[in-house]
């Protein structure tokens, strides 16, 4: 996969996962994805470990070798598997493949040896700096500092917690929620469940009264204020989150992607919410369709190498590289270009993406306003990300990343947001 340069959600995809995954059923899948998750989460600190483990390197050719030593370990550190389970799959695996079969006893040695050793290994990985790849770990020290780099690539090694946004936000529904979830109301407005459970068996799931959005994603819909009863254009919308926000506070939304797939993502989210008829679907690709009326507000939410959700997608930084990050910028600037000419006189433009990187974010943005003087930069304030000051930039950009939104005391393994840029602006009269 990491060799491949394959994203782990084309693999595990649900409807055009690779076939082995599909064969799977569905207790079988979340195992697949949660050991898949914790062995590149720690990709880098688990490939040290093996190197560590054995006085000779593995032979030449033992790709598949040192991945069924690397998901066993994965295992037996960081998953809550019986570790009987871990040793065997590992050995069986070993044993039945010719290539294999005579490091099975090199196999099972070094995943004894592990279990053996556990809280001292762990001890010292979560004390050893960063093993994300080189190119990864240097950008980030590059942009924000090498103590701010350390805090945000020691926040990619935890699962990153799971927020929802509530269809009501009004603070006697969120204090509501809270208590029925059990869940922490974060001061930009979204839940963060304490525990991570069947979402679909919570109260709430299944008469739509909240859906799954990480706090920092909820934020671009906000920026656009009161948007009830205005024409909005949600361009990049699938798989609907901030669509969803939008038609929530009384928008007309028409919500457009180029996927037809993701967009029946959408469709099917928004029915479970209840939202589907007060929203229209255009799949098509932005740069391809016109409209005949300019709309009050236009949301474009790019796609981008997605460096700010890490936590949530470890084989981020093993299988983007900074050419993709170029590209991708890019075409971000060519797509807020086109988003541009969609947005009414009077009306709000906001760019957003979930990227650490600048050269996606901030860079677009300040090409943009110095090329289009028709669109009056509105920079973000206070008012409109309540608790979360410290993400608004001089320039009154968004600007947030995992090290941001810290919780305290017993909560302090729940902070962090994903890493998130947004800008905008209004279109002159
Ligand atoms: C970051 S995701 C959007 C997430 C979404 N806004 C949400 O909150 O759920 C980016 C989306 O852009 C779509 N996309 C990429 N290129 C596009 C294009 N040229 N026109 C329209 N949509 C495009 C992708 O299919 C993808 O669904």
């Amino acid at each position: 996969m990491v060799d491949s340069r394959t994203p782990m959600d084309a693999l595990t995809d649900d409807s055009h996962g690779h076939p082995h995954y599909l064969a799977l059923d569905a207790r079988d899948r979340s195992l697949v994805r949660a050991m898949l998750m914790a062995a590149l989460r720690h990709r880098g600190d688990l490939e040290a470990l093996i190197d560590r483990f054995t006085d000779r390197p593995l032979p030449g050719g033992a790709a598949s070798l040192r991945a069924i030593i690397h998901l066993a370990l994965a295992q037996i550190l960081f998953l809550d598997v019986p570790d009987h389970s871990a040793v065997d799959l590992a050995v069986e695996a070993a044993r039945t493949d010719p290539r294999n079969r005579r490091f099975a006893g090199l196999v099972n040695a070094l995943c004894r040896r592990a279990v053996r050793d556990r809280e001292k290994i762990l001890d010292a990985i979560a004390r050893s700096p960063s093993r994300a790849p080189g190119w990864f770990a240097e950008r980030l020290t590059e942009i924000y500092g090498a103590e701010k780099a350390a805090a945000i690539e020691a926040c990619h090694r935890r699962p990153a917690p799971i927020d929802l946004t509530l269809a009501d936000e009004s603070p006697e529904n969120v204090a509501l929620w809270a208590e029925r979830l059990g869940a922490i109301a974060l001061p930009t407005g979204s839940l963060r469940l304490t525990s991570h459970t069947a979402i679909t068996e919570l109260p709430g799931y299944a008469d739509g009264v909240w859906w799954v959005q990480d706090a920092a994603a909820a934020i671009p819909a906000r920026l656009f204020g009161d948007v009830a009863g205005q024409r909005v254009l949600d361009l990049c919308a699938a798989p609907g989150g901030k669509t969803a926000q939008l038609v929530e506070r009384g928008a007309t939304v028409t919500a457009l992607d180029q996927s037809a797939n993701r967009l029946k993502r959408l469709a099917a989210n928004l029915d479970r919410l209840g939202l589907a008829d007060r929203c229209e679907t255009v799949a098509a690709s932005l740069f391809d369709h016109g409209a005949d009326v300019p709309f009050d507000a236009v949301l474009l939410d790019a796609p981008c190498s997605s460096t700010g959700t890490v936590r949530r997608h470890p084989d981020v930084p093993w299988t983007k590289t900074p050419e993709d990050i170029a590209k991708l910028a890019a075409l971000q600037a060519r797509m807020l270009e086109r988003a541009a000419d969609f947005v009414a006189p009077g009306g709000t433009l906001v760019f957003s993406n979930c990227s650490l990187d600048p050269s996606e974010g901030e860079d677009v943005a300040r090409a943009f306003s110095r090329e289009h003087a028709n669109f009056e930069p509105l920079p973000v304030t206070d008012d409109d990300l309540p608790g979360l000051s410290s993400a608004i930039t001089g320039e009154g950009f968004v600007r947030t990343t995992p090290a941001d939104l810290p919780l305290a005391g017993d909560e302090a393994r729940l902070g962090g947001i994903d890493g998130f840029f947004a800008a905008r602006w209004r279109r002159r009269v």
